[in-house]
């Protein structure tokens, strides 16, 4: 009888189970990453994604069911590791970066660099090691967006090129290698090798992520590069508008076309609030973003708001992210990131060599 009041590990483990997606849940058991103290009231997780606010969630929504087993308030353990997930094709990959996310959009002037960027700054504000590359040919963007169009590319061994540092993330750009007006001629296996040489010839840190702002369309050029370098997945952006949302279609079937994993759809200038009257529009329509990621089977990652401080900001090389004063715009793309972050960890498998380190621990 005695035994039968003393709560077990099961029990808290069935507590959990309903908090937690069961498609996160079963992979945290699974790959070990989960486990339970009863003697010392411990919840001990190792997570694989950086969501703080879906671990402060999970902690409020578990607080007084586990205090009821555990007869006190639970401890919580936390360390992170994103691993390294597999991906269909395997070019060779630099050891040092896990992960590589590209930003792509179907058509031209959806924000697809304003998002990479911001995305880039929300994932490390929410504890990753990021690393942003500029592969946007036709023009790139990131340096100016980040306050580092003056910043020059260095090199401290005469063979790779330093990645610049900016709001605690580094990054590098291909605008740094090519001539604006050489970049129009180009055609894709021009362009994907100097993506290529600009991933390779940089002098990466250890990254949790690197993400990759692509040129817009989905022609020749943006196949050739999403072929050529080692992608763990993309996500695409578009607006609500119908001509926006057909050319991201395609790029769904682009991605699928070349067995690139697709995270899901983010949907950029969803709803204009007026700064002087907070009135609400949806100026390119509404809804289309999620509708689209239904067609498709693939999860809507979140929808950002249009408003002008976005705009300046990046304009200043101050992303909205980066400068963190109005939560309203900043906590759309903090969520995003969380988003985008889990699901990567819900669809992918880790490579071998990760679960083998995980199960020797
Ligand atoms: N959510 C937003 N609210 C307001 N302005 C935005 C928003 N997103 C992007 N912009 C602005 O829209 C313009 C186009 O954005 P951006 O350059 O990021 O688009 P893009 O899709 O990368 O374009 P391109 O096809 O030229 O590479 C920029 O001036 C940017 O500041």
């Amino acid at each position: 009888m005695l035994f039968q009041n003393k709560t077990n590990q099961q029990q808290v483990l069935d507590c959990l189970t309903q908090f937690i997606e069961p498609e996160i849940f079963n992979k945290l058991q699974q790959q070990s990453l989960l486990t339970v103290n009863v003697d010392a009231a411990e919840i001990v997780i190792c997570l694989p994604f950086h969501a703080p606010a879906w671990l402060t969630n999970l902690k409020a929504k578990t607080e007084q069911p586990l205090t009821e087993l555990f007869k006190q308030s639970p401890a919580w353990k936390v360390s992170y590791k994103v691993p390294s997930f597999e991906h269909k094709k395997a070019p060779k990959q630099n050891a040092n970066i896990k992960n590589i996310i590209a930003v792509s959009s179907g058509k031209g002037g959806v924000g697809k660099s304003t998002v990479s960027v911001n995305l880039a700054l929300a994932l490390a504000k929410n504890g990753a090691k990021i690393g942003l590359l500029d592969a946007d040919i036709y023009g790139p963007s990131v340096p100016m967006m980040l306050g580092e169009k003056a910043t020059k590319s260095t090199s401290s061994d005469g063979k790779l090129l330093q990645a610049i540092s900016a709001h605690g993330i580094v990054c590098n750009s291909i605008g740094f290698l090519i001539e604006d007006k050489d970049a129009m001629v180009w055609r894709g296996p021009m362009a994907s090798k100097a993506l290529q040489q600009v991933l390779n010839e940089t002098d990466w840190p250890e990254l949790d992520y690197l993400v990759v702002d692509m040129p817009p369309g989905t022609g020749d050029i943006q196949l050739t590069m999403s072929q050529n370098v080692a992608l763990t997945s993309a996500v695409i952006v578009t607006t609500p508008q119908d001509v926006a949302l057909i050319d991201a279609k395609k790029g769904v079937t682009m991605f699928n076309k070349v067995d690139v994993h697709v995270t899901g759809l983010i949907e950029n200038m969803s709803i204009y609030s007026c700064v002087k009257c907070g009135h609400q529009e949806a100026i390119f329509g509404t809804g289309g973003g999620k509708k689209l990621a239904e067609e498709f089977n693939l999860p809507f990652l979140g929808a950002l708001p249009l408003h002008i401080q976005y705009r300046e900001n990046t304009d200043q090389g101050y992303p909205t992210v980066a400068k963190n004063e109005q939560s309203e715009l900043v906590a759309p793309y903090l969520a995003l990131a969380e988003s985008v972050a889990i699901n990567l960890f819900k669809d992918l498998q880790p490579t071998i060599e990760q679960i083998k380190i995980t199960e020797l621990k």
